[in-house]
């Protein structure tokens, strides 16, 4: 290990060198096509609109020219794919240009005299004979890279386990077409290169790690077996690295059956969603769709406000220990297989049928309704209530058919403008019809069909059930276990009963509610997806899991998450957690791995966040060097905001990101509102944001979930402020957001999550400053 001698370092830059010729050449050809294909394309859409602007006046050239728009269109479509595809293809050679590889591996094959060395990159490069000057991180012969220390080694291939010998792992660090740094090394991904990258400042948006995958890493990468991958990782792991270039591994090894979009990511909010939108792009592929749990929970229950996270944390009023075992309960997989049971031996009389009205009348009565259903054969309940449907469908179209003949109907024909008339006939033509009257029969259908629309819509949309007050009789009617006490459980329907009255649904009962109306109606499945991830899994509940997996059937799951950084919610094995995961979901394979070191802070930062939490045993701090986390003890607010200010000017001299955290928003306000007067470069970050603005940011901790800064500042961890256990959690979290530099501010004595833990000795600074 070390710096290598001058010689090889010489004979690398050659080899730099040439590689970077040969793209040069690739992206001079590339340019030319990419001219070729975008000047085509041009003349394509030139033709395009002046055809578009022939006239109309002929009923039949009208159809002519709409058969050939539509051959151009498709024309059209397909040069625009070309042009993108070549696109993207300049983009891979203009970045791997910059730096074509990170690593390199000579392998002897066995009975081979010969070794061989295999160069490593973001992306596979080529020569004009198809020889690899550069293979792809995903080969799978580049899982060595990755997983082998020196000597016999195997890796995975398609054709099945190959054997090698692995002779040499060099790793680079190539900028500019400049070898910055290179190491040999016999570890798997040694820690002189990521000593080097992860002392680096923090960027606006997260980078790819691909040339310093860890072990651990890899495998959660790479696993392709499993149907529930769990990963419980500590604090700046790399669960959220570990996600992305998972994505990238996913597209790349199942290239023709997986597309970007059948995968989707749950991810914390949208800054996250913004602060890793760069990573697959620069690995040249496109992103995973992305959604807030919020997000997807209001979508499905159009018309009620979702209670969020958030809003649930900010009001996060003192439940009592009644209340609590109610929320337990109700987050519980029993309670959603109570919901389950209940669905399936509904009986007819049961169900929250609602009268279809039209014009404020009834049109189909609940008893109506009723009746059709019970008549129905005991077959499984979405099915039962999907044929219920059809029956009121076709009874709606003998209703129309007979209001058809109505006397106000044809009063309406008879004051038909050509127009109204034609556009009523809409496709249809004159001698469509044998004779008039059936043309007229047909625009008077039509006329009725239109008038009773919102009659349709409701049957189609099933208004005729309320999943509201079915999913409040299944609480009247359930069998509560002993740790919940009835009268608190009765007070919790009121206030679902309550919330729905004012259109709001609470954020405990948004997945059980969604779990019974879909499978009452049989709705809500999405069969397309193949892969459901969730990041920072310990924000939610086991009900909301279940409900995610009966929304994407198909899909498989990987959960990753942090039980130590739990906001107000107490801690969970990982092993009873897949346990019960396993039992709920009825999955076949699952797995669980594990991620202990940490990568994000300096070694004090890490030492002092873990000796923060009671089983900070496990996780190991990377070794990197840096200041002790300070905390400073101010008289008051005031002189609060005056040393943090000064802190502020110390980090940002030197052009990193620094961030405000806080225990809520009204704090964030708080500090906000104060600090504005004091410097220009503070931002305010509410859950709406969506980007990260350059400067100081002041934002409430949950806000930050998944978000790293450069420095970070903890506002007002004093014993008033941060007197519950339940909020070891949230300073945990706010602690590992930081990479560089860690400041607590108390105002008066300290928090006892941080007094009466046993820090080791000289962990933190503590400087007492008094008022003035
Ligand atoms: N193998 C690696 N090589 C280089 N950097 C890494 C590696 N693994 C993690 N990192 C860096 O460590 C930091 C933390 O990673 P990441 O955000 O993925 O962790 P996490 O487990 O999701 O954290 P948290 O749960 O605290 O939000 C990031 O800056 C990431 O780039």
């Amino acid at each position: 290990m070390g710096r290598m001698a001058t010689e090889e370092y010489k004979l690398e830059q050659d080899r730099v060198n040439w590689v970077v010729s040969q793209i040069k050449a690739k992206i001079q050809s590339v340019s030319a096509e990419y001219d070729k294909a975008h000047a085509e394309m041009k003349l394509v859409q030139q033709n395009y609109s002046a055809n578009t602007s022939v006239n109309y006046i002929e009923v039949d050239d009208r159809i002519e020219t709409s058969a050939e728009l539509q051959q151009q269109r498709a024309l059209a479509s397909r040069l625009i794919e070309n042009e993108s595809i070549i696109k993207s293809q300049l983009e891979t050679y203009e970045t791997l240009q910059q730096s074509p590889y990170f690593g390199r591996i000579d392998i002897s094959d066995p009975g081979e005299a010969e070794t061989e060395q295999l160069y490593i990159g973001t992306a596979s490069l080529t020569d004009n004979d198809e020889n690899f000057l550069v293979y792809d991180w995903r080969a799978p012969i580049s899982s060595i890279y990755y997983n082998g220390t020196l000597g016999e080694v195997s890796y995975e291939t398609p054709a099945g386990q190959q054997t090698t010998e692995l002779k040499k792992k060099r790793q680079f660090l190539i900028q500019n077409g400049h070898i910055e740094s290179m190491f040999d090394t016999n570890e798997t991904v040694g820690d002189e290169m990521l000593q080097h990258v992860l002392g680096q400042q923090n960027d606006e948006t997260m980078q790819n790690i691909v040339a310093t995958i860890q072990r651990e890493q890899n495998d959660i990468i790479r696993d392709t077996r499993s149907d529930l991958l769990v990963v419980q990782g500590v604090a700046g792991s790399g669960k959220t690295s570990a996600i992305l270039q998972r994505i990238a591994f996913l597209l790349y090894h199942s290239r023709k059956e997986l597309e970007a979009d059948q995968i989707v990511l749950f991810s914390p909010n949208k800054l996250f969603s913004h602060y890793i939108s760069d990573v697959l792009p620069s690995l040249g592929e496109r992103n995973m769709r992305q959604v807030t749990l919020a997000e997807f929970l209001s979508q499905r229950l159009q018309g009620l406000n979702v209670e969020t996270l958030f809003d649930r944390y900010e009001q996060s009023v003192d439940l009592s220990a009644e209340q609590q075992a109610v929320r337990d309960f109700q987050e519980s997989a029993t309670y959603m297989a109570a919901i389950n049971d209940y669905c399936q031996q509904l009986k007819p009389a049961d169900f929250q049928f609602n009268a279809i009205l039209f014009d404020g009348r009834v049109f189909f009565s609940r008893e109506e309704i009723e009746a059709i259903y019970q008549k129905l054969p005991d077959v499984h309940p979405a099915e039962r209530f999907l044929r219920t449907k059809n029956v009121l469908i076709k009874r709606l179209k003998r209703r129309i058919a007979s209001e058809a003949k109505a006397k106000w109907v044809s009063d309406t024909i008879d004051q038909l403008s050509d127009e109204a008339y034609h556009d009523l006939l809409g496709g249809k033509r004159r001698h469509d019809f044998q004779q008039l009257d059936d043309e007229v029969a047909f625009i008077a259908r039509k006329i009725v069909t239109r008038r009773l629309r919102t009659v349709y819509d409701a049957i189609y949309n099933n208004y005729f059930l309320d999943p509201y007050r079915q999913y409040s009789a299944f609480m009247a009617q359930l069998k509560l276990p002993a740790s919940v006490s009835s009268s608190t459980f009765a007070e919790r329907r009121q206030a679902f009963n309550d919330a729905i009255e004012f259109h709001n649904c609470p954020l405990v009962d948004a997945a059980p509610l969604l779990y019974l109306r879909d499978l009452l109606t049989g709705g809500g499945q999405n069969f397309a997806m193949k892969h459901l991830f969730v990041d920072e899994m310990q924000d939610y509940s086991i009900a909301q899991l279940q409900y995610l997996h009966q929304a994407f059937p198909k899909a498989h799951m990987t959960f990753l998450g942090d039980s130590q950084q739990a906001l107000f919610r107490s801690v969970q094995r990982p092993e009873d957690l897949l346990n019960e995961l396993k039992a709920a979901f009825n999955v076949h394979r699952p797995r669980l791995l594990k991620l202990n070191r940490s990568y994000r802070s300096t070694y004090p930062i890490t030492t002092f966040a873990k000796a923060l939490l009671p089983d900070g045993n496990d996780i190991e701090a990377f070794n990197r060097d840096g200041d002790v986390p300070k905390i400073l003890i101010s008289a008051d607010e005031a002189a609060a905001i005056k040393s943090i200010n000064r802190e502020l000017t110390r980090a940002t001299a030197t052009q990193g990101t620094a961030a405000i955290l806080t225990k809520d928003l009204d704090q964030a306000h708080d500090v906000y509102q104060k600090l504005r007067h004091l410097r220009q470069d503070v931002t305010l970050l509410t859950d709406t944001d969506r980007s990260l603005p350059k400067g100081v940011l002041v934002l409430p901790v949950y806000l930050a979930k998944g978000l790293e800064f450069d420095t970070v500042i903890c506002w007002n961890v004093s014993e008033t402020n941060f007197n519950d256990d339940r909020l070891l959690g949230t300073l945990y979290t706010m602690a590992s957001r930081a990479m560089h530099d860690l400041v607590i501010v108390s105002i008066g004595a300290a928090s006892p999550l941080i007094t009466k833990r046993e820090l080791p000795v000289g962990s933190l600074q503590i400087e007492h400053e008094l008022s003035n």
